[in-house]
């Protein structure tokens, strides 16, 4: 039987819907994933509504594309999975993801991050997905390592965190 790409017990993924404007908004405007990612500025609700429209482009046209974590029972958006950075002559692909607090420690990015892997190098037939995580970040490090990524490479002062500038190390997992 071919693999189901996005669900297992505990997490479906699942394409945005203009239904997760609110959820995006206030993930988007958390001062902790902030903080992690590359936004400078808060994010409006116009920009995510022309985001989530656009969203259906897919990973080869787009270039990226983000799935929702949801709860397999009711839906629920408790999370996201990014795919990023493609690039189709290199075979390679960036991954990026957060779960919200209230169900943390629940094995559910263990899961997601499962999935959006398999997806990756099964289905899209990709040579290798690339994670990039701050040094501190221990939580990320052990999901990452659990699920098979080797820390290959460090980029030194790559990240200006916390007042400090932070190493940033660059996981690998790819077609062995
Ligand atoms: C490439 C990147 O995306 S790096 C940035 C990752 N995102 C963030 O840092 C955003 C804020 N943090 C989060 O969203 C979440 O804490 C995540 C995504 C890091 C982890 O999500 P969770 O759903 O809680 O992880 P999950 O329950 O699947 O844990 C998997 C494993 O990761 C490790 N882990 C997760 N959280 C922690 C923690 N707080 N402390 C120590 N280890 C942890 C453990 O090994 C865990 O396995 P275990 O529970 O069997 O010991």
């Amino acid at each position: 039987m071919y693999p189901d790409f996005f669900a297992t017990e505990r997490v479906r993924l699942r394409a945005l819907e203009p239904e997760d404007l609110e959820f995006l908004y206030r993930c988007e405007n958390d001062a902790e994933l902030r903080e992690s990612g590359n936004t400078l500025v808060p994010v409006s609700r116009s920009l995510l509504r022309d985001y989530i429209d656009k969203s259906s482009a897919g990973l080869m046209d787009a270039g990226m594309m983000r799935l929702v974590i949801c709860t397999p029972e009711d839906d629920r958006p408790i999370g996201a999975v990014d795919l990023y950075e493609y690039d189709p002559f290199h075979k390679r692909v960036s991954v990026g993801l957060f779960v919200v607090p209230e169900y943390r420690r629940e094995g559910i990015a263990a899961d997601a991050l499962r999935l959006v892997t398999r997806y990756a190098l099964e289905h899209l037939r990709l040579h290798q997905v690339v994670a990039y995580i701050l040094k501190g970040n221990e939580p990320s490090r052990t999901l990452f390592e659990s699920a098979g990524y080797e820390h290959t490479a460090t980029l030194r002062q790559w990240m200006w965190h916390r007042g400090d500038y932070s190493d940033v190390l660059l996981y690998q997992l790819w077609k062995k």
